[in-house]
């Protein structure tokens, strides 16, 4: 069994005590994966039940080719239950039992700093599904390697930070990256067409936390300048890849992509632009996969439960 870094509250008397001023979603939610047999949802709904809780949503997948299940149940308080700390501890002995990986979601809304250099259309688009209360998470910051999206940023409350880069200056604008997702105590990174190349080391210590989005669909026209690309292939449909950043450019595991049809008529520019709609929706898409904990990655792709 291996109990994963975990987004619980530090709360002591019930599963949905939220952190200090951050507005807790309705139920809790546990995500878990192990190798196939027997018993194991009877185990899991048997556990919770018997603690005063209430699944309100389940969705599991049996892997064939793996011999593995993998598991999302939301959860709700039907009577007054154990403490946070109570339920990892005793779920740990179900979880040797099954040889589980899990992770236990609080409910707490998780804390985002997107990305951006000079386009603008992702950021503005998590910007109005935030404003409008349909994300389930909290913007927190800004970062950009440009001046260009301050004011897109500052309109909307949110704290834009410039940290210019350039390859001398990476390693210092890195360091200065992290110690502002420290700062702000953030849960998820978003690049929202943040055209800068992750070290290695960054990649690494943002593993499963930070979301890019490629504008092409991938594992198509992979690096820069993706509708050039499209384009001299005379392609007749784009797409849009919201992925989880690894070390291996553009290769990480995908969440969600978009597509949608174009011709030969259209210029790369033109391609761009009608692109620019797959982007954000499948960027925007892929971020509420990964805030409501509907997403687990198994090797180079994603199980999403939707
Ligand atoms: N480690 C990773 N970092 C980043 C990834 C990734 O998958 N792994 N995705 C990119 C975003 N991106 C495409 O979506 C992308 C951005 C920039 C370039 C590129 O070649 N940029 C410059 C070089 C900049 C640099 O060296 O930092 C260039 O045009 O030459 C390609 C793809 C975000 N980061």
């Amino acid at each position: 069994m291996t109990y994963l870094p975990s987004t619980i509250a530090s709360g002591t008397t019930s599963l949905l005590t939220p952190r200090e001023n951050m507005p807790a979603t309705d139920h809790a939610v546990l995500t878990l994966s192990c190798p196939q047999r027997s018993g194991i949802v009877h185990s899991v709904s048997k556990f919770l039940f018997e603690r005063g809780f209430d699944i309100v949503e389940h969705q599991q997948f049996d892997d064939p080719a793996a011999q593995r299940l993998y598991l999302r149940t939301a959860f709700v308080q039907r009577e007054q239950s154990e403490s946070v700390e109570d339920l990892v501890r005793d779920f740990a002995q179900v979880a040797d039992e099954f040889s589980m990986d899990f992770n236990f979601h609080d409910g707490t809304k998780p804390k985002v700093l997107v990305m951006v250099s000079k386009m603008g259309h992702c950021l503005n688009d998590l910007i109005f599904r935030w404003t409008t209360g349909t994300l389930a998470a909290d913007l927190v910051a800004v970062v950009s390697n440009h001046e260009t999206l301050r004011p897109m940023a500052e309109a909307a409350g949110l704290t834009f930070i410039h940290i210019p880069v350039t390859a001398e200056t990476k390693p210092e604008a890195e360091a200065r990256l992290l110690e502002t997702i420290n700062d702000f105590d953030a849960d998820l990174v978003v690049l929202a067409r943040y055209m800068q190349i992750f070290s290695p080391e960054l990649s690494a210590q943002l593993a499963g936390k930070a979301i890019n989005i490629h504008h092409s669909f991938l594992p198509g026209f992979k690096g820069a300048r993706p509708y050039h690309q499209a384009h001299k292939r005379g392609v007749k449909q784009i797409g849009a890849t919201a992925h989880y950043i690894t070390d291996d450019l553009d290769e990480g595991p995908i969440i969600e992509q978009e597509v949608i049809r174009v011709d030969h008529r259209l210029s790369p520019q033109e391609l761009a632009m009608v692109g620019r709609d797959n982007e954000a929706l499948a960027l925007s898409k892929a971020v509420r996969l990964h805030v409501e904990n509907r997403v687990m990655v198994d090797g180079l792709r994603t199980i999403t439960f939707t």
